[in-house]
């Protein structure tokens, strides 16, 4: 694994007010300016309470769940089970572990070798551009994975929230990848066996932290990417918008519905559909006034099991275009450093 140092957290360097460094200018690399007009999209919305309910109800929404993965990588989830009241608390826990001092977010800084913890964009090489974020990572489970020393003692609600939110999730996931596998005719627990999710999910929680930047002209938040996950979970905040995603090459804005989630399908559910669903391009962008605070929690595959097209959708009309790839101990930073993703790795 490559050594991965780290820079300021930018909310230290944004107090000032001053341009940012050229480290975050990603200006010059052709295509304008960064904010010009995005037009604003609306992406499907899927409802869980009918994915969940009657046999009639659930089709049709089985249909607009497997239209948008097809066509978009992604939709909003609507009524989820979780009260607005709850959804605003795991709002408040975000916000608050960026508000606390300096002295307190470094308690819980991560390694250099290392994912977990609060820190920067991962640096890889020298003349990367960075993005203008800071994250908190933390795992959820398994539970003999989780790293209690970086999840926040404050507030004082942040650890008890995030747990109930994970478990929240857990059940959503597999409520969600049961619905992909029978909108595909194919057996409901096809997925969460391949992911060797049965019993225990994998999952993570990234929180990110975009201060306000004087250039959302030339700064990103986040650069485009596609999520090293089967699927994400996205809080976006409630306020202020940054999502963007990318669809028949163009961008688009994506509202924020508050205490909806975007679920954004990841390179490993691309693989193991063979395509049907896409993964979702996505890039996050900064305000030059507000902060942004959103919440991604992954639901990761089993390094260990590998990631591979279900045997049921290959045929002769239509042939693997992906092999199974058993990524191992090759870790996101591995992945990050090449530029490579698993989707690359995994095509014929
Ligand atoms: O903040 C956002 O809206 C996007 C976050 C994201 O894409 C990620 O954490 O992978
Ligand atoms: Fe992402």
């Amino acid at each position: 694994m490559g050594s991965v140092s780290m820079a300021t957290p930018v909310q230290e360097l944004a107090t000032d007010g001053q341009d940012p460094s050229e480290r975050y200018n990603y200006g010059g690399s052709g295509g304008g300016a960064l904010n010009a007009s995005v037009p604003l999209v609306e992406i499907p919305t899927v409802d869980v309470g009918s994915l969940i309910s009657s046999p009639s109800a659930a089709n049709h929404e089985l249909q607009k769940l497997s239209l948008a993965l097809s066509s978009w990588g992604c939709f909003q989830v609507v009524n989820h089970g979780m009260t607005d009241s709850f959804v605003d608390r795991v709002h408040e826990i975000s916000k608050q572990f960026f508000d606390l001092p300096k002295e307190e977010k470094h308690r819980y800084i991560r390694e250099p070798d290392s994912i977990e913890g609060y820190g920067t964009d991962m640096i890889v090489a020298e003349n990367q551009t960075l993005d203008w974020i800071d994250r908190l990572y933390l795992t959820l489970n398994p539970p003999n994975q989780v790293q209690l020393k970086f999840w926040p003692e404050k507030p004082e609600t942040f650890r008890e929230t995030l747990q109930e939110y994970g478990v929240k999730l857990g059940e959503l996931n597999q409520i969600l990848l049961k619905a992909m596998a029978k909108s595909l005719d194919l057996e409901e627990n096809c997925f969460l066996d391949q992911y060797g999710e049965g019993e225990p999910v994998i999952m993570s929680a990234r929180f990110n932290f975009y201060p306000p930047c004087p250039r959302p002209d030339q700064v990103l938040g986040l650069k485009p990417h596609s999520d090293g996950t089967v699927i994400t979970f996205l809080l976006q905040d409630k306020e202020v918008e940054g999502l963007q995603v990318l669809k028949d090459g163009q961008w688009f804005r994506v509202p924020v519905i508050p205490d909806a989630l975007v679920l954004n399908a990841g390179e490993h559910l691309e693989v193991s559909k063979l395509g049907e669903f896409k993964s979702l391009y996505h890039r996050g962008m900064v305000d030059s006034e507000r902060e942004r605070v959103s919440l991604a929690v992954l639901s990761l595959s089993n390094p260990q099991m590998g990631v591979e097209p279900i045997e049921e959708l290959v045929n002769e009309e239509r042939p693997s275009l992906y092999r199974k790839v058993i990524y191992g101990e090759t870790t996101h930073f591995d992945y990050y450093k090449s530029g490579r993703t698993l989707i690359d790795d995994a095509r014929v």
